[in-house]
């Protein structure tokens, strides 16, 4: 057992708002980017979706659909145009304890240990020292680093630092985990073993996680559901279930009939024209 099995509160909630029983709520979301005076771009256009608790969603789609834009929308590190984000029943105004994110590439303070780059997050937070080592070592644990809390991030592989990222983002206890093509920069099999991994985790914290992926086999393996998006201007094309078999190892799913004929939908979705054909 670690802190993040039987402590939610440890580190202290948001101030709760009214519970919908959702754990995000998406609602009509458009962004507009003004890239120079005369270029409008329309990242997203009028996006709605709501995340159940526990559940773990794809964001899928094409290069510039708006997965990251949407991500850090939800993060509360970019201000939606129009339109509200809601995280356990609260609208999103920045950035929170409720939600942690990982990105693509870790980020690790260079001249910190993996322990003090977990610990790092909490200080901002006002935790007590002692209790950062603790929650800091715990969840250092939950991603298998036990044995290299000490080392510098030179001294790490691409995975060992992806993990200490996931660790720092879980230490804060989030309600949602959020993460941005967390594996994509990362050697085949070290992202199976983390794609395992992760759903090992979300199995026994419970986290909701929104993950954004172009890969789709990922999305379809970890997914419970997927948000296939169209580019120009981004937007929702559907809303896909996986229906893959959590009782399964996701090595015993990759060589399933499901995966591949879920792959195959997706892939239709994601290349549908305006007109519902789809292209190549
Ligand atoms: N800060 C910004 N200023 C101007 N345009 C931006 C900005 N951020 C994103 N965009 C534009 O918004 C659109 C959506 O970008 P976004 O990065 O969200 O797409 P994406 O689906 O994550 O793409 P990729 O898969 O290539 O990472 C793109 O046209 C992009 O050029």
């Amino acid at each position: 057992m670690t802190v993040l099995d039987v402590a939610p509160d440890r580190i202290g909630s948001p101030s709760a708002g009214p519970d919908s029983g959702y754990a995000v709520e998406v609602e009509h979301v458009s962004k507009q980017f003004f890239a120079q005076p005369a270029r409008q771009v329309q990242a997203l256009l009028d996006v709605s979706f709501k995340v159940r608790k526990g559940e773990v969603i794809a964001l899928t789609g094409r290069s510039g659909c708006g997965k990251t834009t949407l991500l850090r929308i939800i993060m509360g590190l970019e201000q939606a145009s129009s339109g509200t984000v809601k995280v356990g029943g609260k609208v999103v105004t920045g950035c929170g304890l409720d939600r942690g994110i990982v990105f693509q590439h870790a980020e690790l303070l260079p001249w910190r240990t993996a322990l003090g780059n977990v610990m790092f997050g909490l200080e901002s937070r006002g935790v007590a020292k002692a209790e950062r080592v603790e929650i800091a070592r715990d969840a250092l644990r939950l991603v298998g680093l036990d044995h290299a809390m000490d080392r510098h991030p030179h001294e790490l592989s691409g995975g060992m630092k992806q993990r200490v990222g996931l660790a720092r983002a879980l230490a804060i206890d989030p309600q949602v985990l959020l993460m941005d093509e967390p594996f994509s920069a990362l050697d085949a099999q070290t992202r199976e073993v983390m794609q395992q991994e992760l759903l090992d985790i979300q199995a026994r914290t419970g986290k909701t996680i929104i993950i954004v992926s172009h890969d789709l086999d990922e999305s379809v393996l970890l997914a419970d559901r997927i948000i296939a998006m169209l580019p120009n201007p981004g937007r929702m094309q559907s809303i896909l279930e996986t229906g893959m078999d959590r009782a399964l190892s996701l090595d015993e799913l990759r060589g399933s009939s499901q995966l591949v004929e879920r792959r195959q939908e997706l892939w239709k979705l994601i290349h549908t024209k305006e007109s519902g054909e789809a292209h190549r």
